[in-house]
């Protein structure tokens, strides 16, 4: 099961001058457990999108259908949704706000309404996922660093156990290194929990590595959906809409033409130095 979305149109501000339809005829179907890049440019509609996903706006025109069931039946009770399908927004260390670490990741089961006991096995759990060690549940989220307060932001969602995890640009703001570990980190957990995460990036390179299947905004509608290798192919389209497929895409491609034995699609670096070393290895 999963998520479906039938033509949905969102339109900010509709009865006044500000009107803004940031969505069009958005059709998609989401199945359990996938592990999904939302690109687009700024403006494409890609937030509005995914507060679609919790509830958190409601189409102006359209269906959602969690699990077969639709978002908008009078009887669905979205706090049911809202703790399925996690939202981490932009920057979510802003909303850190707890004296401890543990105390902060234990808010949401809290709020779930689960005792105090069950809140820190869950928060402690949450952690461990993120990377967080024991001596880290005493810190004041104040003192730890960029990429940790944002792995305990995280965690303060997965300590809910939602069913789908959606990170809007969870690397925006780190250096190489943090948005390496943080890539790694979401990646390492799609492997454990096996839940449904939806990545949204303004960046190829980043969601190219770990992705199965890209969905392109542009202008509010689903502009190309579908595996990262075949969105690469497509870099002419992609770069009409104003983004472009990875640069080791492009550089295999022009290596392709001097060496056809290279491989002519390549979407990450670590794929393009295995096809190196192959095509090295064999030359010997
Ligand atoms: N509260 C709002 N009122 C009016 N228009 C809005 C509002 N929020 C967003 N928009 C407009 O809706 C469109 C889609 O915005 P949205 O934030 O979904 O894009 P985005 O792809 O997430 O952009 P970014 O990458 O910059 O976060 C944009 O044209 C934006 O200006």
């Amino acid at each position: 099961m999963g998520i479906r979305l039938e033509h949905v149109n969102y339109i900010y501000s509709p009865d006044n001058a500000f009107r803004k339809q940031a969505l069009r005829d958005v059709n998609l179907e989401i199945q359990d457990g996938e592990f999904i890049g939302l690109i687009g440019h700024t403006g494409s509609g890609k937030s509005t999108l995914i507060q679609h996903l919790n509830g958190l706006l409601r189409a102006t025109s359209g269906q959602i259908y969690y699990n077969e069931q639709n978002i908008y039946d009078d009887k669905y009770r979205m706090i049911d949704l809202r703790s399925q399908v996690g939202l981490v927004f932009q920057y979510p260390e802003h909303q850190l706000f707890e004296m401890t670490v543990l105390k902060d990741v234990c808010y949401g089961p809290k709020n779930l309404g689960l005792d105090d006991d069950a809140a820190v096995e869950r928060a402690k759990e949450a952690l461990a996922m993120v990377g967080m060690t024991e001596k880290d549940y005493s810190k004041s989220p104040f003192e730890l660093s960029g990429g940790q307060k944002r792995r305990v932001a995280i965690a303060g969602v997965l300590a809910m156990h939602p069913q789908v995890i959606v990170l809007d640009e969870p690397t925006a703001g780190l250096d190489p290194k943090g948005r390496n570990d943080i890539l790694n980190q979401i990646s390492a957990l799609h492997r454990q929990t096996g839940i449904t995460i939806i990545l949204v990036s303004h960046s190829m390179e980043d969601v190219a590595k770990y992705v199965d299947r890209i969905i392109v905004m542009n202008r509010g509608e689903v502009f190309m959906d579908d595996t990262p290798k075949e969105i690469f192919r497509q870099s002419e389209a992609l770069e009409r809409v104003g983004l472009a497929a990875p640069q080791v895409t492009y550089v295999m491609r022009q290596l392709h033409k001097i060496f056809p034995e290279l491989p002519e699609d390549v979407t990450t670096v670590e794929e393009a130095k295995e096809a190196l070393l192959h095509c090295l290895e064999a030359d010997k």
